[in-house]
C-alpha cells in the first residue's frame, strides 16, 4: 500500500494539502482529515459497482457483498495512510451457484474493482478449469499450475467447478498437486492474487470438508441463487434491448411461457439459456424477414414476433 497519490487529504486546521498527485513524505499526522468522498470518487470504484447494478438483474446479496468488500478496501488505504498496518485482508472467494447464474460476469467486475481501490496490480481475469491445472502425467502438474498461476498474478484467479481437482477415489490424483501449489500461493502472495472457487453449492461444500486447508482460506462465500421467472424475463428484456430487439406485445406471453417450460428441463442454465433463447429467435427472425419479399421498416427490423420463439425447443 505504499506510494498511492494522495487523494482528498488535508489538515484539521487548514485546507487540502497541495495538489491531489503528490505523495506524502510519511503517515499522516495524527490531526489529519482525509475526504473520504473525494477518495471514492478519484478511485472509480462507484463506477464498477453502478454497472454491476445497471448490468445484472437481481442478485442484490451478492451486489451488497461486493459493494461492502469495496468499502472495506477504501477505508484500508485510507487508515494505511495515517500509517496503521492492519495487513491486507484475505480476499479469497467462493461464488456457489447454478451455471449461468452470473458467476463468471461477477468476478470480471470484482477483478476491476480490486484493481481500482489498489489491491492487485492489473485487474484482469483468468478463468480456468481442472483441465488448465492439471496435467496427465507425473512431473506435469506443477508447472501448469505454476504457468496459470503467473498468468493470474496481479488479477483474479477464477477457478470453475474447483471440486473436480480433488477425486476423493484416487489419492495420487495429480490434483492433489494442485491444490497444495494454490494453497501455498493463497498464503504467501495474497498481496496481487485473489482465488475465486466457484461452482455448485453442494459439491463445493463437500470439497471444502476433504480439503479443511482451502476452506480455511477462503474469506468470503458468496451464493448465486437460480433467477425466478421475472428475474428471467427481464434479463432476457435487458439482453434484447442491449441488441436493438424488442418483443411484440403479443410476443410477451409467448416468451414467459417459454421461459417457464425451459427453467423446468434439464441443463437449464439460466440467464445463458435465456440468451441462448434470445440468438435463436434472432436466427428465426432474419430468416423470417428474408423469406417475405419486399421492404422492411425500422420496426420490422427490431421487432421479435411469437412465431420467432413458438418454434424453439424447450429442451435446447
Ligand atoms: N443477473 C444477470 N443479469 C443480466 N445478465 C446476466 C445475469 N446473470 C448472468 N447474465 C448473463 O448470462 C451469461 C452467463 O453468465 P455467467 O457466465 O456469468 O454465468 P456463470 O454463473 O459464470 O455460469 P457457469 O458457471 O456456467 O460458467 C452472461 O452473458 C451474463 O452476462
Amino acid at each position: 500500500m505504499t506510494g498511492r497519490p494522495a487523494f482528498g487529504m488535508r489538515s484539521a486546521d487548514g485546507p487540502a494539502d497541495g495538489p491531489a498527485d503528490e505523495a506524502p513524505a510519511g503517515p499522516l499526522p495524527p490531526d489529519a482529515r482525509v475526504d473520504l468522498a473525494r477518495e471514492r470518487a478519484e478511485s472509480q470504484a462507484d463506477e464498477v459497482l453502478d454497472s454491476l447494478d445497471r448490468d445484472l438483474v437481481g442478485l442484490a446479496p451478492v451486489k451488497a457483498r461486493v459493494r461492502e468488500i469495496a468499502a472495506l478496501l477504501l477505508v484500508d488505504r485510507v487508515r494505511a495512510r495515517f500509517g496503521i498496518d492492519s495487513g491486507r485482508p484475505n480476499l479469497h472467494m467462493c461464488f456457489t451457484g447454478g451455471p449461468g447464474t452470473g458467476k463468471t460476469t461477477v468476478a470480471v467486475r470484482l477483478a476491476e474493482l480490486l484493481h481500482r481501490l489498489g489491491y492487485v496490480r492489473k485487474g484482469h481475469l483468468v478463468p480456468v478449469t481442472r483441465d488448465d491445472l492439471v496435467g496427465q502425467y507425473v512431473g506435469h502438474t506443477a508447472p501448469k499450475t505454476k504457468e496459470v498461476l503467473k498468468r493470474a498474478m496481479g488479477g483474479v484467479l477464477f477457478i470453475d467447478e474447483a471440486y473436480h481437482l480433488y477425486r476423493a477415489e484416487n489419492e495420487r490424483d495429480y490434483g492433489q498437486e494442485a491444490i497444495e501449489i494454490l494453497l501455498q500461493v493463497m498464503e504467501n502472495q495474497r498481496d496481487d492474487l485473489v482465488v475465486v472457487l466457484a461452482g455448485y453449492k453442494d459439491r463445493m461444500d463437500a470439497f471444502f470438508a476433504s480439503n479443511p486447508g482451502m476452506s480455511s482460506r477462503i474469506a468470503h462465500h458468496i451464493d448465486f441463487p437460480d433467477y425466478e421467472p421475472a428475474e428471467l424475463e427481464e434479463i432476457g428484456r435487458l439482453m434484447m434491448a442491449r441488441e436493438g430487439y424488442r418483443l411484440a406485445p403479443e410476443t410477451v406471453p409467448v416468451f414467459r411461457d417459454y421461459l417457464r417450460r425451459r427453467r423446468v428441463r434439464p441443463r437449464f442454465a439460466n440467464a445463458r439459456s435465456v440468451r441462448n433463447a434470445i440468438e435463436r429467435a434472432r436466427l428465426r427472425h432474419a430468416g423470417r424477414l428474408l423469406a417475405a419479399p419486399g421492404e422492411v421498416d425500422l420496426a420490422a427490423l427490431t421487432t421479435l414476433l411469437p412465431e420467432d420463439f413458438l418454434a424453439s425447443r424447450v429442451f435446447e
